[in-house]
């Protein structure tokens, strides 16, 4: 499979490079030893703002100003705890719970509206708690319960939206094919509805964080149950190891980390020496899409995710690994529309109006999470 998709995606990168960036930024640069060393935030900032003011245009400013402003949090109540007394703190701080707002209204939606929307599944089991839209109190760490669980777990609100998006059913088998530090794979099991879920990364020092994850937030006969099941394989060949067999898959790829990478120099993938990495990233991410897609019974549910606002790394590795899968495997994958989706949540973010496919929460000062790019697909029976 490697060789297709790689030339695909190889293709893509020779047209879509050069349309994002403006004819006067088309020169190569010498760099002189003597030259002093350039943070790679720095590095960051000036390749965003060449990209991303061409692909935003007058919105280019005020994400910007946000990206580089502080971010806000939600607070995801452990249901493994006891989320009634924490949800009660929660409110007294005049926090709110914005998964369940949203499913309230649309409960209230009128009826021949609620026949083209699919059922939120399991999703009303999260309570996800953030400080309402121009509100920048933040919330205090989360606290040891009788248990010895930790009460919540602060995470950029926006990462919520992919697992919601997943729409989890009671009894579904789960993949979470790059899972650490393990957010998402925690919500996913917050959800009460995997009857398994194979949580996976790469990286064994990132699955060794997972795994202090679920130890602070997951009683230990769940954990050591055979629910969950936390491997440490290379993502991309999941499609050979176990084809056609998860009802939903969530595949959050490696990306470049927008925000983190204007605010942090450790680990930052704008550092020089990481560039050929930076540049493959759009073919590791259709990789990673791909394998995710065969590893989903025919009829399941795929949901691709980044925290960047590159729709190079965004929507055109979402349509590249689609082609090709038709292509090389007559595998069929629909993109659904999440259009209501985003109207349940508009009130908590700030939506980018003009995805092609998928949906994009884009920072705002008053809304300030994000970037959060995700997309649902349907690989079809
Ligand atoms: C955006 S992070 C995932 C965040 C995680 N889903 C969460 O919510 O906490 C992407 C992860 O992909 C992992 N990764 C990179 N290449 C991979 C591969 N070939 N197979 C599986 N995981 C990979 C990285 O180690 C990294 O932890």
């Amino acid at each position: 499979m490697a060789a297709p998709i790689a030339r695909g995606v190889r293709e893509l990168l020779k047209v879509v490079d050069f349309a994002q960036v403006p004819r006067r930024h088309r020169y190569k640069k010498k760099w002189a030893t003597t030259e002093p060393k350039f943070p790679a935030s720095r590095l960051a900032l000036q390749n965003f703002d060449m990209t991303y003011s061409v692909q935003f245009g007058d919105l280019w400013p005020s994400i910007r100003v946000s990206l580089l402003s502080e971010q806000k949090y939600g607070a995801l109540v452990n249901n493994f705890g006891a989320w009634d007394n924490v949800s009660t703190n929660l409110e007294q701080l005049s926090a709110r719970d914005f998964v369940n707002e949203a499913i309230s209204r649309w409960e209230l939606e009128p009826k021949n509206d609620l026949s083209s929307t699919p059922s939120p599944g399991c999703s009303p089991n999260l309570r996800c708690f953030t400080f309402s839209r121009g509100d920048i109190s933040r919330f205090p760490p989360a606290r040891l319960s009788s248990l010895g669980l930790l009460d919540y777990y602060l995470m950029d609100a926006a990462s919520l939206l992919p697992v919601l998006a997943l729409g989890l059913q009671p009894g579904d088998t789960v993949l979470d094919l790059c899972a650490a530090p393990g957010g998402k794979t925690l919500a996913l099991l917050q959800t009460g509805c995997c009857r398994n879920l194979a949580a996976n990364d790469l990286s064994t020092s990132r699955t060794g964080r997972l795994q202090k994850v679920l130890h602070s937030y997951v009683p230990q006969a769940i954990r050591e149950g055979n629910q969950v099941r936390v491997t440490s394989w290379d993502g991309r060949k999941w499609g050979e190891l176990e084809g056609d067999t998860y009802d939903r898959v969530l595949v959050d790829v490696p990306c470049t980390t927008d925000r983190h990478s204007l605010h942090e120099e450790e680990n930052n993938i704008f550092q020089r020496s990481r560039k050929k990495e930076r540049q493959m990233l759009p073919m590791l991410q259709a990789h990673l899409l791909a394998a995710g897609l065969l590893a989903t019974k025919p009829g399941g549910h795929v949901v691709y995710s980044t925290c960047s606002l590159s729709h190079l790394q965004n929507e055109y590795v979402v349509q590249g690994t689609i082609e090709l899968l038709a292509n090389q495997y007559s595998i069929k994958v629909q993109v659904e529309d999440l259009s209501h989706f985003r109207k349940l949540f508009m009130d908590t973010f700030s939506f980018f109006p003009s995805c092609q496919v998928g949906e994009l929460v884009i920072p705002n000062l008053i809304a300030n999470f994000g970037p959060m790019y995700f997309c649902k697909m349907h690989r079809l029976p």
